[in-house]
């Protein structure tokens, strides 16, 4: 562990301003106006193409805004960095590579500069982090899904940036394994020192509020942001008591409300929408 080096000191957060995206003639996102602080975990929860991954990838430098501004620690976002990992909901390691090789990889890519002995050695360092010491020496097919998602986690970290932005990464994952990986990034960004910056895509309304310390609630047609919940829990969090707490039922139920208003709101203008916004609702839970 003392071989990993600290993260990148930094100040200034993300900050999106007055950001319109749209493929072709179709309006996707409209007048995003969003800073997240520093060291500040933030969780964009919204319905099923409410532009969630969109923002993200436009966080990321995968996409370009229509218009408007996105800048990370002050300086503009105009293509993918390294000071901004990516953790997607397919695990995305390269099959031909050991767990070990693809996070020793990515820390080849971020820090070239770093002889090989040290790459493996921060690599190494990441995979026992997260649990996976023993894999090292895998490869991605020989691991279960969890597994293969706590590698692509730990390539993440080792790229030791400020900026960590998740998209549903747990989404495909079993509940005993999601739950255990939500617990893994809590104890993980909660120990860190300073905190990653993070920006958590879900569609569910528990794991945005076990997580994040504000949640960013999406509105579809054209993708917006409707509200912002500050997530009052004292830190470190643990789930049965949390769950447990009257306020997290009452925040819970007041989110799950906004939701719903917003889709009603939408089933009024086009009611042809009804079935796909019906077949919504069990997902935020
Ligand atoms: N390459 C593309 N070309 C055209 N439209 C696209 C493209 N990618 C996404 N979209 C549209 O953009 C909208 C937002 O999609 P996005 O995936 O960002 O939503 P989301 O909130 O992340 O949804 P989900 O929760 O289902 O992943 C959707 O209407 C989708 O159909």
């Amino acid at each position: 562990m003392s071989k990993i080096i600290a993260h990148v000191e930094h100040r200034e957060g993300l900050r999106i301003e007055s950001l319109d995206f749209a493929y072709g003639e179709s309006l996707i996102l409209r007048g995003i106006d969003l800073a997240v602080q520093a060291g500040e975990f933030l969780a964009l929860l919204g319905p099923s193409g409410s532009g969630k991954s969109t923002l993200l990838r436009l966080l990321a430098g995968l996409e370009r805004p229509t218009s408007g501004r996105l800048t990370a620690a002050g300086d503009p976002i105009d293509g993918p960095g390294t000071e901004r990992a990516v953790v997607f909901q397919h695990y995305a390691l390269f099959p031909w590579m050991t767990v070990a090789d693809n996070v020793a990889e990515a820390v080849h890519k971020a820090h070239p500069g770093l002889a090989r002995s040290e790459r493996r050695a921060r690599a190494r360092a990441h995979l026992e982090r997260v649990g996976l010491g023993e894999a090292a020496g895998r490869y991605p097919f020989e691991l279960s899904g969890g597994m293969q998602q706590r590698a692509a986690i730990a390539r993440a970290l080792a790229l030791e940036s400020p900026f960590l932005l998740m998209d549903e990464p747990f989404g495909a994952l079993d509940p005993v394994n999601r739950a255990k990986l939500q617990d893994l990034l809590l104890a993980v960004w909660q120990g860190s020192s300073p905190r990653p910056t993070l920006v958590f895509v879900t569609h569910g309304i528990d794991e945005a509020l076990l997580l994040a310390d504000r949640v960013a609630v999406m509105g579809a047609n054209p993708g917006r942001i409707i509200r912002d919940y500050p997530v009052p829990f004292a830190r470190p969090r643990e789930r049965v008591a949390l769950y447990q707490d009257p306020g997290f039922q009452r925040l819970r139920e007041e989110i799950a409300e906004t939701l719903d208003a917003d889709t009603l709101t939408r089933l009024d203008a086009n009611p042809e929408a009804g079935f796909h916004a019906a077949n919504q609702g069990a997902r935020y839970v």
